[in-house]
């Protein structure tokens, strides 16, 4: 298992930074490696996002001097969503089969858990995100079917997409954790704009369903001062509570939203009306 830290940003010192800067502190290039686990501690509300790629045999999620404490999850709660081939997480014995795009959310206290692949020819790719967590609750599997959907958009925006509310307190309860998937419809490119911040909680955002050379123009930044990220197939940025998040692609593409903070209101945003952005 790798895992890097990356501290908190200011805004205003990230009005500053160049490309490159801008991508080293907020962009995660590489989520999956082959049989390995790859992580990054964010200092902006402890968010732990990273992806668990196993092939030739399972994968352990260990604790790290970062995490702090004797086993990963023993302060922490954790949403795995699998975007490979069919796969299985084991927690504490208890077996829960991943088909892709079904969501697992792991309760802070589960000691034992591992990624495994049911087939090494189209390994499993176990998206994570990780939020300290002060309760337990139950580990349970989310499927598309039972997330909680809710269609936007429409096609003269070019922005038509459902928004499956994984976790999320109308569907698993968590301490801290929200998740879910975004699908745009083809032929619609935008996602959330008009924009919106919630200094209550960072989010964390994945790209991906995006085939080569496709890329996502992902904007970040004060609504006064944004900036953009250009983010390929299975890559994640990170979003202050500062920062504004949404993105256009160079065609249609689907992305998983993780948050963490102050609450689990998903309506509690503060929408950008358009004319202030700059
Ligand atoms: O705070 C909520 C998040 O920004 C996302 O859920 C937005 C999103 O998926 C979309 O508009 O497409
Ligand atoms: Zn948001």
């Amino acid at each position: 298992m790798k895992i890097t830290v990356r501290h908190a940003s200011h805004q205003d010192d990230v009005r500053n930074y160049d490309t490159t800067k801008l991508r080293d502190h907020f962009l995660v290039p590489s989520v999956f490696e082959a049989d390995d686990i790859v992580l990054t501690y964010s200092h902006i509300d402890r968010f732990v996002v990273g992806g668990a790629m196993p092939v030739s045999g399972p994968l352990k999620l260990e604790s790290a001097k970062a995490i702090g404490s004797a086993n990963f999850l023993d302060r922490r709660e954790l949403g795995a969503v699998n975007v490979g081939g069919p796969g299985r997480i084991t927690v504490d014995g208890a077996v829960f089969e991943l088909a892709p795009r079904d969501c697992l959310y792991i309760t802070m206290g589960s000691l034992d858990v591992r990624f495994e692949s049911l087939d090494p020819t189209n390994p499993a790719k176990f998206y994570l995100n990780s939020a300290p967590a002060h309760a337990r609750f139950e580990t349970m599997k989310i499927s598309i079917a039972q997330a909680k959907a809710v269609h936007m958009g429409d096609p003269a925006q070019s922005n038509e997409r459902t928004i499956y509310q994984m976790i999320h307190p109308d569907v698993c309860r968590t301490a801290q954790l929200v998740l879910g998937m975004t699908v745009l419809k083809p032929n619609n490119m935008w996602n959330t704009m008009p924009c919106h911040t919630h200094d209550r909680r960072c989010e964390v955002y994945f790209y991906f369903d995006l085939p080569e050379p496709a890329r996502v123009f992902h904007f970040m930044g004060e609504p006064s001062e944004t900036r953009h990220v250009v983010v390929a197939n299975e890559q994640a940025v990170i979003s202050p509570s500062w920062s504004i998040h949404s993105g256009v692609g160079t065609r249609n593409y689907t992305f998983i939203w993780a948050m963490a903070g102050d609450n689990q209101d998903f309506t509690d945003m503060d929408f950008i009306p358009m004319e202030d952005l700059r």
